[in-house]
């Protein structure tokens, strides 16, 4: 034993706060407004929001999402902060391609503990963004975006309990986004949406910047 062991007490902490780049005013309030007004209206084409492979599990995540909903502003938008991110984050997004829904979370809704990519689960996603729209003033509570700290106190296991675990919370605010690894620990906590009027739902534009899946490419191909 060295004498820097000696001098890590068991009830030592070890916090590592997970890296979010953030970016609020992001698209400007002509483009924010025009696509929470797109985003409100797809109200028909709302899913019951799926977890890993396709599957609704009401007691892990409650929302409902449009798979197929378009926002190349967004996109462009993105691609403009796309290499101060990767700096910061330490991830390289080169020749990535996206893969982004519309997810719409009302009264009671929420997403519990999760990380967006594992080795089973699209491990091809390199980064995680998720943009927020609402009404204003915000016509909700709740529904912050929750970002676990990587580390646990010395003295728990290292998978640890989910009470044992410190984090850092993030408020959904209208025309704001937000950059983490995929691989990050994050919820989103319940919302309280009195009134339940869909137009006054939390709205995020939920997506991915993915490494290319060669498979699928000569499957398109061919
Ligand atoms: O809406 C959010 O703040 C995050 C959503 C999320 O974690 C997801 O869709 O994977
Ligand atoms: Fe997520």
């Amino acid at each position: 034993m060295t004498a820097t062991d000696q001098r890590l007490s068991t009830d030592a902490i070890w916090r590592l706060p997970v890296t979010v780049c953030r970016i609020t005013q992001f698209l400007g309030e002509a483009a924010a407004g025009a696509l929470l007004e797109r985003a409100i209206a797809s109200t028909d084409a709302l899913k019951p929001s799926t977890i890993r492979d396709r599957e609704v599990v009401p007691d892990i995540r409650r929302s409902r999402s449009y798979q197929d909903f378009a926002a190349p502003e967004l996109l462009a938008a993105i691609d403009e902060v796309v290499e101060a991110v990767e700096h910061t984050l330490g991830v390289s997004c080169r020749h990535t391609e996206p893969s982004y829904s519309l997810n719409v979370h009302n009264d009671g809704d929420f997403y519990g503990p999760h990380q967006d990519s594992s080795a089973e689960f699209s491990p091809r996603r390199l980064l995680t963004f998720v943009y927020y729209l609402h009404r204003t003033p915000r016509p909700f509570t709740g529904g912050e975006l929750r970002v676990f700290d990587a580390a646990l106190p010395l003295h728990t296991e290292t998978t640890g309990k989910w009470e044992e675990h410190t984090w850092r919370d993030w408020p959904p605010e209208h025309d704001s986004i937000v950059f983490f690894l995929p691989s990050a620990w994050h919820e989103v906590r319940p919302v309280n949406c009195p009134g339940k009027q869909h137009a006054d739902s939390r709205f995020a534009i939920n997506g991915w910047l993915c490494s290319p899946d060669p498979t699928a490419r000569a499957a398109e191909a061919g």
